[in-house]
C-alpha cells in the first residue's frame, strides 16, 4: 500500500498572489464546534482546470461559498482575480460564474428568460444577451425547452440552464460545485466540453466532484480536502509521484483512497452472513 505524506504547506505558488485566478489564505469557516475548513491554502493558475475533491463533508462546498461570496468566512483571505472577495465583493462577483450545489432558480422565468436575465445583470449588452442566449440554448440542447417555466424543468436541464447563466458574461473564473452530479452522459460531454472550451481561452475552471473518471480526464492540477483540511494538491503525474508506493500506475481514485487514509478491504455486511 502507498502512503501519502502530508504536507507542511500547501500553498504551491510563488510570486504575488494577485497573478492566480483563485487564491486562498488560511480560509477557515467554523460552525460551533465544527471546524469545517480549516486554513485551507489553495493558488490556482490563471486557464487551470482544478478539480477539487474529498469525501462527503470534507468541506468543499463550503469552501466554494466561502470563495464566491456566498458564506463569509470566519477568518482568512480570498482573491479572485487578484480581488479580495469579501472586501470588494461586486468588483469580485463581475469576475466570475457561479453554478452552486443547490440550485435556486428563478422558478416562473422560462429557460430563456432566465438565461437572458442572468446577462442583463452582469450589464452584458441587450444584443449580446439575445445572441449568446440563444447560442447556449442551441448548444446545450435546451432549444425545445427555451420557453417552458424553470419549475417544470428536470434535474439536468436545471444544471444546464444554470450553467448558461453562469458563463454568458464571460466570467474569468467559474465556479462550480458538483456540475455532473445528476446529469446524463450526454448533457455531461456537453458540458465537459463547454467546459474545456472555456480554459482553452483562458478562464480558471475550479469545480468539486466525486466523479474520478471525469476529474482525471479533465483537470490539470486536483486539490484534496478531508476533514476540512486540504491533504494533497498538484497534478496527477505530482500526487503519483508524491505516493511513496510501487504503484506508479495508480488512477485518481487509487489516489484519493489513499490520501484520505481509507484502506482497500471489503466491507460486508455481518447479517448477510
Ligand atoms: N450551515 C452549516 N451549519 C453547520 N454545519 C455545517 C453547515 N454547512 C456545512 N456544515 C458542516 O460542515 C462540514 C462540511 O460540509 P460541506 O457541505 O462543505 O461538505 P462537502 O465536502 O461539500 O460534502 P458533500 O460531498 O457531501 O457535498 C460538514 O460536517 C457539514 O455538516
Amino acid at each position: 500500500m502507498t502512503t501519502f505524506p502530508q504536507q507542511d504547506s500547501m500553498i504551491p505558488q510563488s510570486g504575488n498572489p494577485s497573478e492566480y485566478a483563485v487564491y486562498t489564505q488560511d480560509l477557515t469557516q467554523v460552525f460551533g464546534q465544527k471546524v469545517a475548513v480549516n486554513h485551507l491554502n489553495l493558488a490556482v493558475r490563471r486557464g487551470e482546470f482544478f478539480g477539487f475533491l474529498g469525501p462527503n463533508g470534507a468541506g468543499k462546498s463550503t469552501s466554494i461559498k466561502m470563495m464566491v461570496g456566498l458564506l463569509r468566512p470566519t477568518s482568512g483571505t480570498v482573491l479572485v482575480s487578484g480581488v479580495d472577495v469579501w472586501q470588494n465583493p461586486l468588483q469580485a462577483r463581475t469576475l466570475m460564474g457561479v453554478l452552486p450545489e443547490h440550485l435556486n432558480l428563478y422558478e416562473r422565468l422560462t429557460g430563456r428568460e432566465f438565461i437572458a436575465f442572468a446577462g442583463h445583470m452582469y450589464g452584458v449588452p441587450a444584443a449580446d444577451v439575445r445572441r449568446r442566449t440563444e447560442e447556449l440554448l442551441e448548444i446545450l440542447g435546451l432549444n425545445n425547452d427555451a420557453d417552458k417555466m424553470v419549475v417544470d424543468y428536470s434535474v439536468g436541464m436545471r444544471k444546464k440552464v444554470a450553467l448558461a447563466a453562469a458563463i454568458l458574461h464571460r466570467p474569468q473564473v467559474i465556479f462550480l460545485d458538483e456540475p455532473f452530479e445528476g446529469i446524463d452522459p450526454v448533457s455531461s460531454r456537453v458540458i465537459r466540453d463547454i467546459l474545456q472550451d472555456l480554459t482553452r481561452r483562458g478562464t480558471t475552471v475550479f469545480f468539486s466532484s466525486h466523479i474520478m473518471e471525469v476529474v482525471e480526464r479533465l483537470c490539470t492540477r486536483v486539490g484534496i480536502i478531508n476533514q476540512g483540511t486540504l491533504v494533497a494538491e498538484g497534478t496527477l503525474q505530482e500526487l503519483r509521484e508524491r505516493a511513496s508506493g510501487e504503484d506508479k500506475d495508480a488512477t485518481l481514485e487509487d489516489i484519493f483512497l489513499n490520501v484520505i487514509g481509507v484502506r482497500n478491504e471489503a466491507h460486508n455486511l455481518s447479517w448477510l452472513e
